[in-house]
């Protein structure tokens, strides 16, 4: 019989990789998105339900619609720096918003959650590579709101039975090799995409944050992760806790850090083409370092990271990056 999952997100950018997984593995897929940072031309792999996370009835509907047998909650609002500015917003957004969704979930007898939390929960880490066990010591408003939820997940286990798995992604990078979907994000902020603008439009320049890190070059130290890598480990996720497995939590990185500067010079490598870029001063809230241990997801789900090495990343961000500019052409005409 086909199972169905709820994804909720599933039109931004890792929902939308996840999405196509779940449909390669034989999973009914339905998105639930409002569409405030989504995109409808990345919902292909299943049906839309446009709702809001915050509107009960919204959810309730989409319960009663599809009668799902597992969620996939990706929709959040995910940048650090709007974070610090309007912290209500993510805490209304992010921990509410799951709140509602998890009431929801109760109501209609759904048990079982995968959740994209982050590696932000962590702040500052003391030690590296990272472990699942380290304090959890967030350091800006979009940290707190993850964390939030994690802490309110474990408390509807309790009370209603829904089991979690918390994924902590470290830094998504990377786009579907047949070029599907990919990273679409408005603004963008992170670093690849942003390396790849430099390479494809003559009035773009990167500004790199700081290059007097403790670090091997001076610049931070971060673990790229390919996003479907992260695709194949909520599959995983899903598979465990279908067969029982308990509430969890997991780091999903390669285990690898990289440095800004070693970005910048491997998409030069890949793309032949010169980066433009100036030093500029450190982003409030940039931890030097910080690197996953993926050893406990290899462990218990059997999760192995083989696409994530930097090259991989890059070459399909690439691809992706130059169709959009096609795309963006197009829509411009
Ligand atoms: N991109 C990363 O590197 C990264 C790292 C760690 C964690 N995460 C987490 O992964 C998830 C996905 O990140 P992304 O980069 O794909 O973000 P994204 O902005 O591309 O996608 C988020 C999606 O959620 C939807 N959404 C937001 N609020 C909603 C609401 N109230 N109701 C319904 N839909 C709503 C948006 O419309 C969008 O489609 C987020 O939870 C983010 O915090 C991302
Ligand atoms: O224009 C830029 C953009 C980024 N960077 C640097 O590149 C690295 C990566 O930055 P990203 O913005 O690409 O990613 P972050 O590490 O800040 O963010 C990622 O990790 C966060 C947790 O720390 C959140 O989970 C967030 O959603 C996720 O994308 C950082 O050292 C940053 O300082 C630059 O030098 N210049």
């Amino acid at each position: 019989m086909t199972r169905t999952v709820l994804v909720t997100g599933g039109a931004g950018y890792v929902g939308s990789h996840c999405c196509k997984a779940f449909r390669d593995a034989g999973w009914n897929v339905v998105v639930f998105d409002n569409f405030s940072r989504g995109w409808h031309d990345f919902v292909q792999f299943g049906e839309a339900f446009e709702g809001d996370l915050l509107n009960a009835d919204d959810l309730d509907a989409a319960f009663a619609k599809y009668k799902p047998d597992a969620v996939a909650h990706f929709a959040a609002l995910a940048y650090v720096g709007e974070s610090v500015e309007k912290p209500g917003m993510y805490y209304e957004n992010n921990t509410m918003g799951t709140v509602r969704l998890l009431d929801a979930m109760a109501k209609a007898g759904v048990d079982k959650i995968i959740f994209s939390s982050t590696c932000a929960t962590y702040g500052v880490p003391e030690k590296m590579p990272m472990t699942e066990d380290l304090p959890q010591n967030p350091i800006n408003p979009y940290g707190m709101s993850k964390l939030f939820v994690e802490k309110v997940l474990d408390d509807y286990e309790v009370a209603h039975g829904i089991r979690s798995v918390k994924l902590r992604y470290f830094n998504a990078a990377g786009a579907s090799p047949d070029g599907e979907v990919g990273e679409r994000h408005e603004p963008e902020t992170h670093l690849i995409p942003l390396c790849i603008e430099g390479v494809l439009n003559d009035t773009f320049k990167l500004t790199v944050f700081g290059d007097d890190f403790d670090t091997r070059d001076g610049t931070c130290i971060r673990d790229y992760i390919h996003v479907m890598d992260l695709a194949d480990a909520h599959l995983k996720a899903l598979d465990y806790l279908d067969k029982g497995g308990k509430s969890d939590a997991f780091n999903l990185g390669t285990g690898t850090g990289t440095t800004v500067m070693e970005i910048v010079q491997a998409v030069e490598r890949v793309t032949g083409k010169p980066v433009p870029r100036s030093i500029g001063p450190r982003r409030a809230g940039d931890p030097p370092a910080l690197v996953a241990s993926a050893e406990k997801a290899e462990r218990i789900l059997g999760w192995k990271p083989t696409q994530s090495d930097v090259n991989s990343v890059i070459e399909t961000a690439y691809a992706w990056h130059k169709k959009e500019i096609a795309r963006k052409a197009a829509t411009a005409e």
